[in-house]
């Protein structure tokens, strides 16, 4: 499978927006992370933001997730602007988004159906059954029926990160975050995923954002590809656009060509300590 049908540039300009983020910056303290980002996801696209070592892609994942409010600028998902959201407002937003953090795996003392069921619990008053009933659904559609009683340490890595999928989408969301779904995958398991994925979109009617370093899963899935370069948005386009890129640094991030020789070192240091 291939993101072949993709809509023309036409057709996703005429769909609503589902994230909008006007003018964003970010600092943490002094040091600014993030300049002056603008951006748009509209409806059952996928997007996936790439960018070197450092360049900002977590940061701005995490806003547009509300895990951080944005100081100047804006961030609107679904319609609603994050910044003016409080309590349950904000929890009704999250109710229709779903997130699957690279390292916010599984939990390893519950199981894989478990797992799963976490944010109904969380977030919903359903009954237990009704609960095994779209938990059991969600691991079918990410193929893994019948490995629900599992623990997380009885699954492939693949697995798991379907596994993530499922816990991600259990609540039917509108909007879909995945934070690296391919890191540690070898090529094989990593195409089955990105295949996951374009089913996903085209089978739920979701959008999808994606952060990811793997450039031909990003050829392969996205619509569009926003590329962060130091904070900055070096290009977001449509995928013929960015790898056909003139850009040099476009294509040098693209190929992974000067992420050493950009390595900042208070970069290097605060990754060597670990935070
Ligand atoms: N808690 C923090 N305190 C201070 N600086 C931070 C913190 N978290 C991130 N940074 C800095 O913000 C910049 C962007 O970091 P971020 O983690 O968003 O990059 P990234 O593109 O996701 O990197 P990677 O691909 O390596 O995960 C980096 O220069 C990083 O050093």
């Amino acid at each position: 499978m291939t993101a072949a049908n993709r809509p023309s540039a036409e057709e996703l300009r005429s769909r609503p927006k589902v994230i909008e983020v006007d003018h964003l910056d970010f600092s943490f303290g002094t040091r600014q992370v993030l300049f002056d980002i603008d951006l748009d996801v509209r409806e059952g696209e996928i997007m996936v933001i790439m960018g070197g070592s450092g360049s900002g892609k977590t940061t701005l994942l995490r806003h547009l997730v509300g895990l951080m409010p944005p100081q100047p600028g804006r961030v609107r998902l679904l319609g609603r602007d994050l910044g003016q959201l409080k309590g349950r407002k904000l929890l009704d937003l999250k109710r229709r988004i779903g997130v699957a953090f690279q390292f916010g795996a599984l939990f390893s003392s519950l199981s894989v159906a478990e797992n799963v069921k976490l944010p109904l619990r969380e977030l919903t008053d359903l009954e237990e059954r009704t609960m095994d009933i779209m938990a059991n659904m969600k691991l079918e559609v990410c193929n893994l029926s019948g490995f629900g009683h599992l623990m997380p340490s009885d699954l492939s890595g693949g697995m798991m990160k379907r596994a993530s999928i499922a816990r991600a989408i259990v609540m039917d969301p509108k909007l879909v975050f995945l934070d690296e779904p391919s890191s540690g995958l070898d090529p094989v398991v990593s195409s089955a995923l990105d295949d996951l994925i374009l089913k996903l979109r085209d089978a739920m009617d979701i959008s999808v954002v994606v952060v990811s370093h793997d450039v031909e899963s990003a050829f392969k899935i996205a619509d569009r590809i926003t590329i962060l370069d130091k904070g900055h948005i070096l290009i977001s386009d449509r995928v013929e656009a960015v790898r056909n890129s003139p850009n040099e640094r476009v294509q040098n991030l693209l190929h992974r060509r000067s992420e050493q020789i950009d390595l900042d070192p208070t970069e290097y240091l605060r990754r060597l300590a670990g935070d």
